[in-house]
């Protein structure tokens, strides 16, 4: 057989309360998502919640205790059925990078190309190497590669088949900062120009929003939210998600109103309705960039804390009442541990936790 060097199409996934475990024991519980095509997903939480074990269900690794996942619309595992993983054209790049040492950059990329027609398959190796920056680099061994490179070459690998799915576990946690931030942006563009539909895994909320356009928070086996970063930031569904995405602090506020709250930061008119009874006792979540220090406002803390960010500074601050809130300023506004500092409130909509 040999294969068209036609465009890849990307396809769609769907999990339906898929529930995964070991020995009878439920790891994973009920999780449902979609996945649309061409688009990057992520599942996002800490260490042992389940990521990994959902990432193995789909790639075929794992069967399922109950539930059903689809790719392209094909059932690929429910209890019943569990379609063989290299059956499945879903591609895999994990944390420990795995090149074959003994083959070249080329011989790697083109390892999952052998019901490919020759020419074919290098046309494909070249169309690769030049995606991931890499042109030239065919005839190199895994050794004289650097760890983003390497990396790059697993991606390449990975890719070159054109699998209906690619599944990517942590894959970056094994490089240092600085080039994970570079490695990032430029993988996403990679999978945006594949047109290839992706999953990643990560417990790294940065690398998450810098890949995906969809996230699932996960904790204890269970899926607490799918939204976009901006949704799961700012509109978070539990107070899970409310605490592990960003920093933030909840304050005890008192409903006033269809979109209004009075807390230790006065009362707040927000622009959206919150849902909550009159009066109802709530727990306000307070972000550091809803509250920013501002020189002319009457309204004061105290700073207890600070970090410098380059860009800008993080303060703790602690109001009247003793409650203490993350407050952002510019990096040019350097106070000291123990100065009071003006705060404004630029709290719109407000996200509340019944008490
Ligand atoms: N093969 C296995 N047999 C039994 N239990 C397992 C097995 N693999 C994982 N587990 C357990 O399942 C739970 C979820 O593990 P999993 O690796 O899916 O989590 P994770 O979110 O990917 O964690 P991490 O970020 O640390 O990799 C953990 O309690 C783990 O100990």
């Amino acid at each position: 057989m040999t294969q068209q060097s036609s465009s890849n199409m990307a396809s769609d996934l769907t999990l339906s309360n898929v529930t995964v475990g070991y020995d009878g024991q439920q790891v994973v519980a009920q999780t449902s998502f979609h996945l649309a095509a061409g688009e990057i997903g992520c599942l996002l939480g800490p260490s042992g919640c389940g990521k990994s074990t959902l990432l193995r269900a789909i790639a075929g690794f794992e069967p399922l205790m109950s539930g059903q996942i689809e790719v392209a619309g094909q059932v690929i595992s429910t209890a019943e059925i569990n379609v063989p993983p290299e059956r499945r054209q879903i591609g895999m790049v994990f944390q420990d990078i795995a090149l074959f040492p003994h083959l070249t950059v080329g011989e790697n990329i083109a390892f999952g190309l052998t019901s490919w027609s020759k020419s074919q398959a290098l046309e494909r190796v070249d169309e690769l190497l030049a995606l991931v920056g890499l042109a030239g680099f065919q005839s190199r061994y895994p050794h004289s590669l650097s760890g983003g490179q390497q990396q790059r070459v697993a991606l390449a690998r990975a890719m070159a088949p054109k699998p209906k799915l690619l599944l990517l576990d942590e894959p970056f946690s094994g490089l240092d900062a600085k080039l994970r931030e570079e490695l990032v942006p430029d993988i996403r563009s990679i999978l945006l120009h594949e047109e290839m539909s992706a999953i990643l895994v990560t417990h790294d909320q940065m690398e998450a929003f810098a890949m995906a356009d969809q996230v699932s928070v996960m904790s204890d086996g269970e899926i607490h939210q799918t939204g976009t970063c901006y949704e799961i930031y700012h509109r978070p569904a539990t107070r899970f998600v409310a605490s592990f995405i960003g920093h933030g602090d909840f304050l005890p506020a008192t409903v006033c109103g269809p979109n209004c709250v009075h807390s230790d930061l006065g009362r707040i008119q927000g622009n959206l309705h919150h849902g909550f009874a009159d009066q109802a006792e709530v727990d306000l979540l307070v972000r550091p960039d809803d509250i920013l220090h501002d020189d002319d406002s009457e309204f004061v803390g105290v700073i207890v804390s600070k970090w410098f960010r380059g860009s800008h500074f993080l303060y703790r601050v602690s109001l009247a009442s003793g409650k203490v809130v993350y407050c952002f300023a510019s990096s040019h506004h350097d106070h000291s541990v123990g100065q009071a500092i003006g705060l404004t409130i630029h709290l719109d909509h407000l996200v509340m936790f019944n008490r």
